[in-house]
């Protein structure tokens, strides 16, 4: 199939989505999986890449996985093996839940083999916290042109690491390694994202002995065996998010199934400070959060993008499209990553307003201030969008380019969508679903 999409825009998004589990959760979770010496089972898991290459990966190293009823999926991890460098390889470059493997196959087979990883280009993404703590949990890291090769003779032990910056990634390897490593870890300035929470929650239900104070540490005390767990993901939301942005910047009105406010709180503020409006509904047979446009000016508004409670980074993009549509100068300050405004230069070429700088332009001064990254972003409204072609750079980027289009007047040829595969389930569906006139 052609991966084309020509979105034929200038009408409002209006109806019903649904989101499952979180992408962010999922594919950590299927990577807890290989800890257990029993059965796991995961609810309402989204048909998006990110789990299928997690999936490819699991059953390279010898998990069995089956579908359930809707969604489900079963792990069986009672014979995990090794698997060939060549096989794994045919996922490089795909993902970054491969780096996760690391703690959990060195517990299961005391090596393990990682491939290039992937994700959005959004930044330098480097990985050397992991590296680092990996060390001091006792893995011997050895780089190679092929990947990454891991062995530890000795077994891993508890550590006391703290982290330069919280990151998710990093939080999240420290967690996997820990939970079987002997003796207690404890992690200092970690990232405490839901999804983290979430996985806790997994590890937890699992067998795990797992500590959350204040101040981001984090207390791991290691135990010699976990079992299988079931599991209820945390919903999408980034993905609901997405819908919200695009039901305003299309002044349309989507009620976004499965959407949870305690997780969304920060994006319902901004949302609603811009002059968008929604509903949580709480009712039986609800469970959701309806997201509209009321009519009228929308405002401008200055955000900073940071680590949770703040304003998610994978908010930024889709919501940027709005901005581009509201009354006045907003400004958005990127402080997770450095580059991860490239996309903006599409929309200026579909007439939005859209400047980015060097400087921090946000209340607070962040790692990327005189760094020469274009890390803040000066979004003039409201302008007309007009159709065009583009090309999809990546995930968030990609979804930010479909609403633009879905908000321009005329026809777009959307080159790469199938990019956006990786992050939301079903993507055309829903979106013709809500009206709108989409073509391969
Ligand atoms: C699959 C997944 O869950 N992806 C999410 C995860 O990405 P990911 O886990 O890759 O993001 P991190 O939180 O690790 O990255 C945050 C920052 O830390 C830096 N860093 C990270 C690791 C490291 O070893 N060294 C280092 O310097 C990164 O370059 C970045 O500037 O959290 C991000 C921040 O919420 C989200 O945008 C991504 O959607
Ligand atoms: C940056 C993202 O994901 P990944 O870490 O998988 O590239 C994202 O989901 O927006």
């Amino acid at each position: 199939m052609s991966d084309v999409l020509v979105v034929n825009g200038g009408a409002p998004l209006r109806g019903e989505v649904r989101v499952r589990g979180a992408k962010n959760l999922v594919s950590k979770a299927m990577v807890a999986t290989v800890l257990g010496d029993g059965i796991s089972r995961m609810y309402d898991v989204p048909k998006i890449r990110d789990v299928d290459v997690v999936r490819g990966l699991l059953e390279l190293h010898g998990v069995k996985v089956s579908y359930g009823p809707e969604g489900e999926l079963v792990f069986d991890p009672s014979n995990v093996e090794r698997a060939g460098v060549d096989e794994i390889n045919v996922h490089a470059g795909s993902s970054r839940i491969p780096i996760l493997l690391c703690g959990p196959l060195l517990h299961r087979l005391g090596h393990a083999f990682i491939p290039e990883l992937g994700g959005c280009n959004i930044g330098g993404r480097p990985i050397d916290f992991h590296l680092e703590a990996l060390r001091r949990f006792g893995a011997i890291v050895e780089k190679a042109p092929e990947g990454l090769h891991l062995s530890a003779p000795d077994g891993l032990h508890g550590i006391k690491f703290q982290l330069d910056y919280p990151s998710v990634g990093a939080t999240e390897q420290i967690l996997l390694a820990a939970v079987m490593a002997k003796g207690v870890t404890e992690l200092s300035n970690a990232a405490v994202e839901p999804e983290i929470i979430d996985l806790i929650c997994v590890l937890q239900k699992m067998g795990a002995i797992i500590r959350v104070h204040t101040n981001r540490v984090i207390e791991i005390e290691g135990v010699a065996r976990l079992g299988g767990f079931s599991h209820r993901p945390i919903p999408d939301r980034i993905e609901a998010a997405s819908w919200a942005s695009a039901a305003l910047a299309t002044k349309g009105n989507i009620f976004v199934r499965g959407a949870r406010q305690a997780d969304m709180m920060t994006y319902l503020n901004t949302f609603r400070s811009i002059g968008g409006e929604f509903e949580v509904d709480d009712s039986p047979g609800g469970g959701g959060i309806r997201f509209w446009h009321p009519g009228g000016d929308l405002k401008a508004v200055a955000l900073e993008t940071d680590v949770h409670p703040g304003f998610m980074t994978d908010w930024q993009q889709p919501l940027v499209v709005a901005l581009s549509q509201a009354n006045g100068l907003s400004v958005v300050h990127e402080t997770v990553y450095e580059k991860r405004f490239g996309y903006t230069a599409a929309l200026n070429q579909m007439g939005a307003n859209i400047q980015v700088f060097q400087e921090c332009l946000g209340g607070t001064p962040c790692r990327f201030g005189r760094m020469g990254f274009r890390h803040s972003a000066v979004i003039a409204g409201p302008a007309k969008l007009h159709a065009t072609d583009l090309i999809i750079p990546d995930l968030r980027a990609g979804f930010s380019h479909l609403i633009a289009a879905l908000a321009a007047e005329g026809k777009s040829n959307v080159h790469g969508v199938d990019l956006i595969n990786r992050g939301y389930e079903d993507f055309e569906a829903k979106l013709t679903g809500l009206g709108a006139d989409i073509a391969r």
